[in-house]
């Protein structure tokens, strides 16, 4: 089986190019691949595979050629993955599976179709605009910490934390407890505090996100989203631009009256040929 393995920001990937939809690839085999012993180690799984072979992906082949079959560490589906969005177009790109032009590039999701502009540097794709939809609470090793439900086609909790304390004391070792009346379908812890102001944003938020299916990761590019849109408002704004620094690098997020549009680095780092009889079976 081929892989390439990438990041965006320390949120990392692998690749499996299956562009006919033949490989059967299964919740086992994606958290063996995912494996950081012994297997290739990642924190989530990209098939790419042709929007019409896919069976999530056929309604939109008329709009986008590939869809993005992400998967996450653990072998769970999630509906939207957008540092694997960034990575997944970079792989297009540099395979020739598809050529960047001015215009930008459709790719088919779970979340339905968004759009990435490349360049050498970044990868930028277009997301859902963030809903901001109820106030929850995150308790972590007895600290009860309230925050914002947001929809980003995936859900999250953006919690920020109190005067005093540091996102670096918190312990993410453990799955944050989340009502699950809320969040039937699990989701995704941000913690944030605020950083002083970068030049050509109105806004510098520091995060740590802990990802349902996939543990802690370095970076998280929906969490980064939810958490702009969260700073916004609570600086009395809807729309502007947010640097959101995680602790695999910086993202920058652009909202808009009706768009979304995250920016960073999306790096291609290994390409080889994986022995699956040698995975850890589930
Ligand atoms: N790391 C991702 C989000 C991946 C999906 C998430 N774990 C979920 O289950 O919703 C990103 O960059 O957005």
């Amino acid at each position: 089986m081929e892989f390439t393995k990438g990041h965006g920001t320390g949120n990392d990937f692998v690749i499996l190019p299956d562009p006919d939809g033949a490989l059967d690839l299964t919740p086992g085999l994606v958290a063996a691949l995912c494996d950081r012993r012994r297997g290739l180690g990642a924190d989530g799984v990209l098939r790419v595979v042709r929007a019409a072979k896919h069976p999530e992906g056929a309604a939109l082949a008329g709009e986008a050629e590939w869809f993005m079959d992400y998967w996450n560490a653990d072998g769970s589906f999630a509906e939207m993955c957008g540092n694997g969005a960034r990575v997944f177009v970079r792989y297009l790109v540099a395979t020739g599976l598809a050529v960047p032009t001015d215009e930008a590039l459709p790719v088919a999701t779970r979340a339905g179709v968004l759009r990435a502009l490349v360049t050498a540097d970044a990868v930028a794709v277009e997301m859902r605009r963030p809903r901001l939809y109820d106030a929850a609470t995150a308790t972590l090793g007895g600290l009860a910490l309230t925050g914002t439900a947001v929809d980003v086609g995936n859900p999250h909790l953006v919690c920020g934390l109190p005067a005093g304390l540091e996102l670096s004391a918190l312990d993410l070792t453990r799955a944050p407890e989340v009502d699950p009346a809320v969040f039937p379908a699990g989701v995704n812890v941000e913690f944030t505090a605020s950083a002083d102001p970068v030049d050509g944003t109105d806004g510098h938020v520091l995060m740590r996100v802990y990802e349902r299916g996939s543990a802690e990761t370095l970076s998280c590019g929906t969490g980064a989203c939810a958490v702009a849109a969260v700073a916004l408002r609570d600086a009395g704004r809807d729309t502007g631009v947010m640097a959101v620094d995680v602790p695999g690098g910086r993202l920058t997020v652009t909202i808009t009256d009706d768009s979304c549009w995250l920016a960073g680095p999306a790096v291609l780092v290994a390409t080889g040929e994986i022995d699956s009889t040698a995975l850890p079976t589930a």
